[in-house]
């Protein structure tokens, strides 16, 4: 809607509007004023006309009375003065505008003086006088004189009386004119002797003829004329009287001039109306605006009268009045025509503003109807889309629906399934038929009783929304499912809860899926045994029943011996046998009750539980070991393996349930130690022994920086010419605290700390260094042997490493021989074949450590570049007491001879070992028999003393004896 206010301006119509109506006003007002003027014009002719008809009427009734006057002196001889002045008396009071009647005398220049004297009689001292310019005076002698004789009324004109007016032109023109006519002759306006006031006025003269004197012509009437009479008209008072007389003085609506001159002279002007100088006056002071606006149209006649003989003009005018005054028509036409055309103007402007504003309205809203129309369309269009995309959604949600894993589900107000789309028969198994009309706990059996039914019908109760609600059902075929579903409620406008709709998956793989990775979570993938982490779970367990019923828990940490080399040496696939083997006969060897779980490679650890029934003893240990021990077909042959029992009881003293595992480690460590196969209490002390790994590890990490390892050398001793021929460098710790510590100490926990790489470093550089110096000290090219441990073995610069002692040491490399433990090289036998051929090329000797302790495959020899063979001092020590070690190092020895490997004994200690060995071709020896190992300086006296081994067990003997 149009609210805004259109800015004002005069439009087209209005404008014309207003330009034909003030047009048409102005003509109208003129054309009225024409019309005003017209009758203006008339009136004032009709006004004009009478007042010059007045006038003229008027100055030839006083002509006329001189006429009379004049015909006294025609008719009676003669006149005398009384007559004259009873004559004159009756039309003086008539006509009081006459200031005298003269009759003037012609009297000759000899009858001056009886002139004189007459006139002296009628007023004493009179002399015949003249006006000149500069007054009255006396008479010059003239020929003739014209004198005032007879003079009516006397007052007031006694400076006339005896004037003589012969000098006067214009009344003896007069004279002449009268005196030829013989008629009345007029003259001009004069100025009179008698008359104080300077007042106009003109004298009316006839001749008065010598009676009986011919008259005939003008020469006649001249010489018959005895003088002459006159009337002294006072002009204006004539003229006022003639106005009175005919009531006219009283319209000053028209002014008058009259002159006594043809023209009208100002000096000849004989009357005026009173409002004409005034007239004249205002005139001159008013601008031009107001001349126009209060003059208005003036009208002006001029009429031309003849005056005895004397031309005179009247000059009537309309007085100026206000042009509103005369023209009260055109004004109100041009009034009325302003305001009318104002009117319609603004009647007009109106309509037409209107029209615009209806226009502008009628756009306005034109406007808003497209853009409403252009809205709705796109309401319309936007309806349509969006039906559309209802329609597609309502279709791809049904497809969806279809497609997907999920079925849709509505419930009503009491919770009864209404509807069910999707496919929930295919896809969990229950037909829609069955579910719908019924409620979802009368679907589930029991589930009211349940936790999870509880909270599900108090979130239901309370019009919640439910997600990821799962749980257990049986479908149509009676097998188990698992549903998830997800719901919201619905209300309608009015907020009044409708019921539940959502939608329900069918998540019984993934349950099961769960169920098995829960399984496998807690559970060990090879063994099927619980893990480590269901192990804390039990173990918890077994503590809180512990608690609960005062019976004794034994934790069990089983190892299993030597597993290493059987995985290593016999793949994987063999190690992974024996475990489960080892797992199956635990668990068949221990009740339903008590937990079998693999912690981690070869280690299982039991709990057991101690019954009313049944007291544990150390009987279930051995059973356990027993069942362990027994024969393990792999392939074609048999494995024997055996464990080690670490065994942590709860509660004892100071035993912690949360460190029951470790106490059990440590006692297994123990057993181990205790050369395996065996079964260990935990005791406070193996936490000692525990303790004080701790602190060789510490220690141990700042050993090599303090430099507080030496080597000491154990000489090698060739059997068949009883020299010595290298030496084995063995480490030492010398502690400041602790003493000289054993390789054994420590030398597995810089294996498991990894600290035994810069250590077995320092030994071989050592070693090198120290068999090179012998050697320049002229001792002999000896051969020194290093152990290398299974971390060096794998360090990846081993071979730069040995190159580079040798290098800077300057030690020939066939004079270093390394020693290899078995274990070494059996994880990864072609790897293990490749770095011994790479360490071969070197030109190093490469000796096996330990042979024959556990390990039974001599297949490998074949492949290994290996010089030297050195037989574990665990079967030396009992060849002469134990025939089975006695065969074992007379194989060896006959093995390592047909491949072309030299052998050397370990840890002999007596005469007779030495015999066996010598007599079963065994190359070399080292052991205390010979030289415990020794201190470098210790050795390098042994080596300059050329100590030697006796070349026969007699001269041995012999020796010994000495000694
Ligand atoms: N009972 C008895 N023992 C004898 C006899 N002859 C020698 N022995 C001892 O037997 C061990 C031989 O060394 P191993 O078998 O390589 O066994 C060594 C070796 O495996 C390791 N070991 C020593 N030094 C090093 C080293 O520098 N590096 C590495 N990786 N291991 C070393 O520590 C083990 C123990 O070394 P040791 O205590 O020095 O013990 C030495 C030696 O003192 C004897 O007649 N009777």
């Amino acid at each position: 809607m149009l609210r805004r206010r259109l800015p004002f301006s005069l439009t087209v119509a209005a404008a014309l509007t207003l330009g034909a109506g003030l047009a048409a006003t102005v003509l109208l007002a003129v054309a009225v004023a024409r019309l005003e003027d017209d009758k203006l014009a008339l009136a004032f002719q009709q006004r004009a006309t009478v007042r010059v008809a007045a006038i003229r009427q008027g100055l030839e009734e006083a002509v006329e009375v001189l006429t009379v006057t004049n015909q006294l002196f025609a008719t009676v001889h003669p006149v005398t003065r009384r007559q004259f002045h009873d004559f004159t008396q009756p039309l003086l009071r008539r006509y009081p505008f006459i200031q005298a009647f003269n009759y003037h005398r012609v009297v000759g220049g000899d009858e001056r003086a009886a002139m004189e004297a007459e006139l002296q009689q009628v007023v004493p001292g009179t002399r015949i006088t003249e006006m000149g310019p500069q007054g009255r005076h006396l008479a010059p002698p003239r020929a003739q004189y014209s004198v005032v004789d007879y003079l009516e009324p006397m007052k007031g004109n006694e400076a006339a009386f005896g004037l003589s007016v012969g000098i006067n032109t214009q009344v003896m023109n007069a004279l002449e004119q009268a005196t030829v006519s013989g008629r009345a002759a007029a003259t001009g306006l004069l100025s009179l002797a008698q008359d104080q006031r300077p007042q106009g006025g003109f004298e009316v003269i006839m001749p008065v003829y010598r009676p009986g004197a011919a008259l005939g012509s003008a020469e006649q009437r001249r010489a018959a004329l005895i003088g002459d009479t006159a009337a002294i008209i006072r002009a204006r008072e004539l003229v006022e009287k003639i106005l009175r007389g005919s009531d006219l003085h009283l319209d000053h609506g028209v002014l008058l001039a009259v002159y006594a001159s043809a023209s009208a002279e100002p000096a000849q002007l004989v009357y005026a109306s009173a409002g004409l100088e005034a007239a004249a006056r205002q005139r001159a002071a008013l601008g031009p605006l107001r001349q126009w606006t209060t003059s208005g149209h003036r009208e002006r006649l001029g009429a031309a009268l003849d005056v005895a003989g004397q031309r005179w003009q009247v000059v009537v005018s309309s007085a100026p009045r206000p042009f509103l005054h005369n023209h009260p028509g055109s004004v109100s036409t041009l009034a009325g025509g302003f305001l009318f055309t104002l009117l319609i103007t603004a009647f007009v402007q109106t309509l037409v503003q209107r029209s615009r504003r209806v226009q502008l309205l009628v756009n306005e809203r034109t406007a808003d109807l497209k853009l409403s129309n252009q809205r709705l369309l796109d309401d319309v269009l936007a309806r349509r889309r969006t039906e559309a995309a209802l329609q597609e959604s309502e279709q791809r949600f049904r497809q969806l629906v279809t497609m997907s894993s999920d079925w849709y589900w509505e419930q009503d107000a009491d919770l009864r399934f209404v509807d069910i789309t999707g496919g929930v028969g295919e896809k969990g198994g229950a037909a829609a038929g069955r579910l719908i009309g019924r409620t979802r706990w009368e679907t589930v059996a029991g589930m009211q009783e349940t936790d999870w039914g509880k909270a599900h019908m108090a979130q239901l109760a309370a019009r919640a929304p439910f997600a990821d609600l799962e749980y257990e059902t049986v479908d149509d075929q009676g097998e188990a499912r698992w549903f998830s579903v997800n719901g919201e409620p619905v209300f309608d406008a009015d907020g009044v809860f409708r019921g539940y709709r959502g939608t329900g998956t069918d998540i019984t793989a993934r349950k099961h899926t769960e169920q098995r990775i829960h399984h496998i979570a807690q559970h060990d993938v090879l063994t099927g045994l619980p893990n480590r982490s269901l192990l804390q779970d039990r173990l918890g367990q077994a503590v809180a029943y512990s608690q609960r019923c005062a019976r004794p828990v034994w934790v069990l940490l089983i190892d299993l011996d030597r597993f290493k080399f059987v995985n290593d040496s016999m793949g994987h696939k063999a190690g992974d046998v024996v475990l489960m083997t080892v797992a199956a006969r635990l668990r068949a060897a221990l009740r339903e009750t008590d937990t079998v779980a693999r912690l981690s490679g070869d280690e299982f650890v039991v709990i057991l539980t101690e019954h009313a029934e049944e007291r544990l003893q150390a009987d279930v240990v051995q059973r356990l070991m027993d069942a362990v021990a027994q024969p393990v077909p792999l392939g074609t042959k048999e494995f024997f393996v055996t464990c080690s029992i670490g065994v942590a009881v709860y509660p004892t003293d100071n035993t912690p349930a949360d460190s029951l595992i470790e106490h059990a480690d440590i006692a297994m460590y123990r057993a181990k130690k205790l050369g395996r196969n065996n079964f260990q209490f935990y005791t406070p002390a193996m936490n000692d022994e525990a303790q004080e790994r701790v602190r060789i590890e510490s220690a141990l990490r700042s050993a090599l920086e303090r430099d507080e390892f030496v080597l000491h050398y154990q000489p090698q001793v060739n059997l068949a010419s009883g020299q010595v021929v290298g030496m084995e460098a063995l480490i030492r710790w010398q502690h400041p605290e602790l003493g000289v510590v054993a390789p054994d100490r420590f030398i597995s926990v810089a294996e498991e700390t990894g600290l035994i790489v810069p250590i077995g470093a320092w030994v071989m550089r050592t070693a090198c260094a120290q068999n090179k110096a012998w050697q320049d000290a002229g001792l002999g090219m000896l051969r020194v042997a290093v152990n290398l441990s299974a971390r060096q073995f794998g360090a990846t610069n081993l071979l730069a490493d040995i190159s580079d002692v040798l290098a800077q040491t300057g030690l020939a490399p066939s004079l270093l021989e390394i020693e290899l433990t078995e274990s070494l090289f059996m994880s990864d036998v072609t790897l293990a074949v490749e770095l011994l051929h790479s360490m071969k090329s070197l030109g190093v000797n490469l000796s096996i450590d330990d042979f024959g302790t556990g390990y039974s495959s001599l297949s490998y020899l074949s492949r290994f570049p290996i010089d030297v063979l050195k037989i574990d001092r665990s079967f030396v020590s009992d060849i002469t007491r134990d025939a089975n070690d006695a065969a074992i190092v007379a194989s060896i020895i006959a093995l390592a001879h047909n491949l072309k490997l030299s052998v050397i004994a370990e840890g002999v200690e007596t005469a007779e070992q030495l015999d066996y060995l010598r007599r079963h071709g065994c190359d070399e020896m080292q052991g205390y028999y010979f030289s415990r190992p020794l201190a470098a300086p210790a050795f390098e006296e042994l080596l300059r003393q050329r100590k030697s081994l006796p070349l026969s067990v007699t001269a041995a003997h012999a020796e010994r004896v000495e000694a």
